[in-house]
């Protein structure tokens, strides 16, 4: 009893008590059906789905299927590629067969069918598109599902950041068109981020919610924009990681900093679980790619700092754990155990070397104020945009979705935590430093809450009254 109040002691001294409350509360506010913004979804009928489809059974889409399958959905698994679709008809059975004897719980064998062709979905509820994030391919899958599934079939995808209204419209039924955004390992991994679309149905929305929930996730709402909430964030997160590269950081000293402020994986490992291809597709959609660029101009996109590191990764045929070689080594493709390679060093010095640029010794204290104040800034700038709907929607996505330590409540809490001032001054500081990293610059939001006192976190919305937001 005596350790046990000594132990409370201790927490409520470091504040961990008060985020571990808080986290509870923010789980329990963002899987309801009224949220205190009064969105439109969730006074909405969901419609019953039984039999569900998934398109590609990469990465994701196979953890996907399981998900489904644990939910006990019927579940039909399409992929195109024949070699893809062999290793998936073996990966999946092992992953349930995995997730049965954790849960003690028996999954019928019959109830995953697989197929080359997408005519296998003509009779589904609701399909969660997996294919790879490139907008060409995911318009084409759109448009084929819209004639081959039933009209009132819900079509979803799982883009980490492409438009889910232009999705939409390729289709007949737009209204029945949702992101449903998953995070790898997509079997494991409790969040599921709910797109809503400006011309989704409230029911369409509320149908993936429910739907997440029988899956056993965390289902939040989120508006429409480039990477949803989440991803958005983690772009800014992403890039510093980059840039302290650069500046003669390695992916060891940065993931090691994350590691112990208490994310299962530093962003460099997690960049190699989820696929370094991803975001590759993402940046040469964008025109961002291009490393024939030399000079100043290597180091420059729009205006801004940009860092080649990840698009020269790629060229090497370097995805991380899916072919053996990212950010780190790995002993075979799909290994897991991420081993430090001397190969990556060799290149960020002589990176480092043909730029120019001079390596000094970062420690952990800019780590975590360069990468997490700067998706912090991001989540502001979110929530006055109204992508998401409250402070505790994005902790929710963070905890649940990326592995942020729950004992720090979540991105937004722990700037509360902080102190909103001191976010803002380390922010300018660093702005200072890097004025070509212009979203170093502390958003509105943050500054207008500044202004008005540094409310605590649950006041926050009085702030910031966005009139527009769907959710
Ligand atoms: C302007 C905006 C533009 C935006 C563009 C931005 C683009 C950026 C591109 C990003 C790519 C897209 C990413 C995305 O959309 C969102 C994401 O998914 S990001 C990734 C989020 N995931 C994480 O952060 C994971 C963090 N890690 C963890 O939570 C844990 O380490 C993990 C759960 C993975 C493992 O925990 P552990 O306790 O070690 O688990 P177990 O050993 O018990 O295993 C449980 C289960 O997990 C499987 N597993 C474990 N390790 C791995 C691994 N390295 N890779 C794959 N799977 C793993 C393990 O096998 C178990 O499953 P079984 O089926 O039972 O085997
Ligand atoms: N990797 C990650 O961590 C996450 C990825 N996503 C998104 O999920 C989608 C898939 O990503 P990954 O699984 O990582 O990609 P992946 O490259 O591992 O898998 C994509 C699969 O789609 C298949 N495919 C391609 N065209 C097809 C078609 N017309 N019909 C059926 N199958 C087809 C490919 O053969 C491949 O097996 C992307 O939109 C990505 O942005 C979302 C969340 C997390």
């Amino acid at each position: 009893m005596e350790r046990e109040k000594e132990l409370m002691a201790t927490l409520f001294h470091s504040g961990q008590a008060r985020a571990l409350q808080y986290f509870f509360f923010a789980q329990r506010a963002v899987g309801r059906w009224s949220t205190p913004s009064g969105a439109r979804w969730d006074t909405s009928q969901p419609r019953p789905v039984r039999k569900a489809a998934v398109i590609g059974l990469g990465t994701m889409g196979r953890g996907i299927t399981v998900a489904l399958a644990q939910a006990g959905l019927s579940v039909v698994a399409v992929e195109t590629h024949a070699k893809q679709l062999m290793e998936a008809t073996k990966a999946v059975p092992s992953m349930l067969k995995r997730g049965a004897v954790r849960g003690g719980t028996t999954i019928e064998p019959d109830s995953i069918t697989y197929s080359q062709n997408l005519q296998a979905v003509a009779d589904v509820d609701l399909v969660i598109e997996a294919v790879f994030e490139d907008m060409a391919l995911k318009e084409k899958v759109f448009q084929q599902l819209s004639i081959i599934c039933k009209p009132d079939t819900l079509l979803c995808t799982n883009t980490s950041s492409l438009d889910v209204d232009h999705l939409a419209s390729q289709t007949r039924h737009p209204e029945l068109v949702v992101g449903m955004h998953f995070f790898a390992p997509a079997h494991v991994m409790k969040l599921l981020e709910v797109v809503y679309g400006r011309r989704s149905s409230p029911a369409a929305v509320a149908t993936a919610m429910q739907l997440g929930k029988k899956m056993g996730k965390v289902s939040v709402a989120v508006g429409n924009c480039r990477g949803f909430a989440g991803n958005r964030m983690l772009k800014r997160y992403l890039e510093q990681a980059f840039f302290l590269l650069e500046e003669g950081a390695t992916p060891e000293l940065v993931d090691r900093a994350l590691e112990e402020f208490g994310f299962p994986m530093g962003v460099f490992r997690m960049s190699d679980l989820s696929g370094l291809d991803v975001g590759w597709r993402v940046r040469k959609a964008d025109g961002l790619a291009d490393t024939s660029l030399t000079g100043t101009s290597a180091r420059v996109r729009q205006g801004c700092r940009y860092s080649s590191l990840g698009d020269l990764l790629c060229e090497h045929g370097r995805f991380g754990q899916k072919t053996g070689r990212g950010w780190y080594q790995y002993d075979k493709p799909g290994g897991r155990v991420a081993k430090s390679d001397p190969w990556l060093h060799n290149f960020l010095d002589e990176y480092r070397a043909r730029h120019g640029l001079v390596p000094r010794c970062i420690d952990q204290q800019e780590v975590l104020e360069r990468c997490l104040f700067v998706l912090i800034n991001e989540g502001f700038q979110i929530l006055e945009e109204g992508i998401a709907a409250g402070p505790e929607d994005i902790d929710a996505i963070y905890v649940f979705g990326y592995g942020w330590p729950r004992h720090r409540g979540g991105p937004m809490f722990y700037a509360d935590m902080v102190g909103l001032e001191r976010v803002v001054e380390r922010l300018e500081r660093y702005h200072q430093a890097h004025p070509d990293v212009p979203y170093l610059q502390p958003s509105g939001l943050l500054r207008r809450l500044v202004a008005n006192g540094s409310p605590p976190i649950h006041k926050w919305r009085n702030v910031i009254k966005n009139r527009n937001s769907q959710l």
